[in-house]
């Protein structure tokens, strides 16, 4: 069985950029298919509940080609799907499955539509008794109320409003509401019951808006749309961050002290989800927010409060709660959370059974969960997973109680979220940000830090050097600032010890040359290099832990780094140093020039406007003009002792 070990972490902060809603996602590629003209979709989600989505459309004859990362073109088909007799497999996506089990019994065609086993045990009789109600073919190729399904043509009457059920799950009516419109006959939906999950459905009717079919809504019990209302696309669309995927992060910030900061959803967003920012705030969680990014710390004073609150409006960052429940100051009460028996696993089961492993007491009822946390999280605990990417994700959490955490099947949360651990590390590992000037020998002293404590390295001044070799070995010239960025923001380089490898080669020695110098200072002067070389600094922060050297490791790429060292020596010392190093390779020097070089090049950093070399208030001051090597590494090691954990 695959398993990923988390080491226990302590702190959290930094910065994640999201991956897109799930739920925007998929009803923006079918509201895309269905609709007169072309949209471009930017920033979809790339994950398994979005491949089934778009291999389903493309299966169904609506052509979608890609224009850049995560963007794609989709054809709209004007409400009719070209191709009218299909075989779709849907994995365990129920925004796929249920919106196009509508769709498709009102396309005219033969269909059948299945999952994987879990799909076939997830109910949708109440959105089937709907559609029968109006006339469409739907039947049961297995148990009734629950997919495999096979659809046939069939006259869709709606002289009548329809009633559904709306709770067992709002995907029912979602898929309802987004399929009506192609009957062209004007349609009323009453509920039969209490519909859960709203804002889910204030999801579906801004698209659906946006795609220019507007709904009538009084209250929550009944939804009309007027006859003749086609989807026309709107141009361009822009998939929000997923705020389901956000909650993992603002509780680590809650729970290790932060800052972290999520970009790509805030106040502005159309997710229900964002609420989960509310109910950390009610915990006591330093909650900041902006039109497009929110921020979470841990309190000002103590632990985080106990809570006991309906939920029912955010059934999926609520899992995220039942897991910030275990650093509570006293029992959590998660109620009106029925639906979670009926998602991906059975979830109230499933979370109880998962947070007894790491020393929670709890209780479970049909629809509500209560959690003790325990004095201290049991270590070394088995997370099963049971295939739900969000009990992968949520309990990951866990080992911020400073205790090692074991996962199991971790490659479940690629349903929505498939790098979700090695974003999580990026804000948990812990860093120590060496910066300096030139000749400290800070390299130097990084290098064996890194070796002596098993971190990862990151020489950042090395980057640029490698940029320029990796533009020029695929042949693109250093000026041209959008391939150079593109080729920066995954270059495949990695730092062993003080030996740099590009792709596998060692080019410790390549790129110190003269000409690769040159090619450093020209592509380090474009802003989009710059910037991808930011993140893909940031992507270096890797459990167990991270050593950065350069100039603005502490200031700039990692201002949250829990050891900032500031490694200096006296001019005269690094000239000495260097005059040395170059005498050993033979190389014939004199300490003068050397020394005035120098000289010139502090003043140079110092002044330059991006990202100058500063030491800041909180770093360590290590002068190394009168000790040896063995000696800095062995204060640096000290800071990092007493700074971490
Ligand atoms: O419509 C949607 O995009 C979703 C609705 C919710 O389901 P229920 O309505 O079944 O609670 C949610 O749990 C799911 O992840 C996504
Ligand atoms: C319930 C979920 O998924 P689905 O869209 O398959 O219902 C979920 O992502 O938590």
């Amino acid at each position: 069985m695959s398993f990923l070990d988390l080491p226990p972490l302590h702190r959290a902060a930094g910065l994640i950029r999201l991956p897109g809603s799930k739920s925007i996602s998929n009803r923006t590629l079918l509201l895309a298919a269905l609709a007169a003209g072309d949209t471009e979709i930017h920033d979809l989600l790339d994950s398994d509940d979005t491949r089934v989505m778009l291999a389903s459309l493309r299966q169904l004859g609506i052509d979608i080609a890609p224009i850049g990362p995560d963007s794609y073109r989709v054809k709209g088909a004007g409400g009719v799907f070209p191709v009218k007799e299909a075989s779709l497999f849907l994995g365990n996506a129920g925004t796929a499955f249920r919106p196009l089990t509508a769709a498709l019994a009102l396309a005219g065609g033969r269909y059948t539509l299945s999952g994987v086993p879990r799909m076939h045990e997830r109910p949708i009789g109440d959105l089937v008794d709907g559609l029968r109600q109006i006339g469409a073919a739907v039947d049961y190729l297995e148990n009734p109320g629950y997919p495999p399904l096979t659809l046939q043509p069939a006259a869709i009457r709606l002289d009548r409003p329809i009633r559904v059920r709306g709770d067992v799950s709002s995907q029912f009516l979602t898929a309802l509401l987004m399929a009506l419109p192609l009957s062209g006959q004007a349609a009323v939906i009453e509920m039969s019951t209490e519909l859960i999950s709203k804002p889910y459905i204030e999801i579906t009717l801004n698209l659906m808006a946006r795609f220019g079919v507007k709904v009538e809504r009084q209250g929550w019990e009944r939804f009309s749309i007027s006859a003749g209302q086609r989807y026309r696309s709107p141009g361009t669309i822009h998939v929000e961050g997923d705020a389901s995927s956000a909650s993992y992060f603002l509780a680590a910030g809650a729970i290790g002290g932060g800052p972290v900061r999520v970009e790509g959803v805030g106040r502005d967003s159309i997710q229900g989800d964002v609420a989960f920012a509310a109910a950390l705030e009610a915990m006591g969680a330093r909650i900041e927010m902006g039109a497009n990014w929110m921020e979470a710390r841990s309190p000002a004073h103590g632990k985080l409060k106990a809570f006991d609150l309906d939920l029912n409006h955010i059934p999926d960052a609520a899992m995220t709660l039942a897991v910030a429940a275990l650093f509570a100051d006293g029992p959590c009460t998660l109620r009106n959370i029925a639906s979670w028996r009926v998602k991906e696993t059975d979830r109230i089961a499933a979370m109880a059974a998962e947070l007894r492993k790491v020393g929670a007491t709890v209780e479970e009822d049909a629809d509500f969960i209560r959690v003790v946390p325990p004095a201290s999280l049991t270590p070394s605990a088995s997370i099963a997973t049971y295939d739900d990417h969000r009990m992968a994700m949520c309990l990951s959490l866990a080992a911020l109680g400073g205790v090692p955490v074991r996962i199991l099947e971790p490659e479940c949360v690629a349903k929505t979220f498939p790098d979700y651990f090695e974003r999580y590390a990026e804000v948990t590992a812990p860093v120590i940000a060496i910066d300096g000037p030139s000749a400290s020998g800070k390299g130097t002293v990084a290098a064996r830090v890194a070796t002596t404590l098993g971190y990862h390295m990151l020489d950042s001044g090395a980057l640029y050097r490698l940029t320029a070799l990796a533009a020029r070995k695929a042949g693109v010239a250093w000026e041209d600032e959008a391939a150079v960025a593109a080729i920066a923001a995954a270059l495949p380089a990695e730092f062993e010890g003080e030996r740099i490898l590009l792709s596998g080669e060692e080019v410790s020695e390549a790129i110190r040359s003269e000409e690769m110098g040159d090619g450093a200072s020209k592509v380090a002067a474009l802003p989009a290099v710059r910037a991808a070389l930011l993140a893909r600094q940031r992507a270096y922060r890797r459990w167990p832990g991270l050593v950065a050297d350069g100039r603005d490791m502490g200031s700039v790429v990692f201002p949250w780094a829990e050891c900032k060292v500031f490694l200096t020596a006296s001019a005269e010392a690094r000239a000495e140093r260097r005059h040395k190093q170059l005498i050993a390779k033979g190389v014939p020097a004199k300490i003068t020039p050397l020394l005035q070089d120098l000289r010139e090049r502090d003043a140079r950093d110092t002044a330059r406007s991006v990202a100058p070399l500063q030491k800041c208030a909180e770093a360590e001051l290590l002068d190394t003009s009168n000790l040896s090597i063995e000696q800095a590494v062995a204060a640096v090691l000290g800071c990092a002792r007493e700074r971490i954990h």
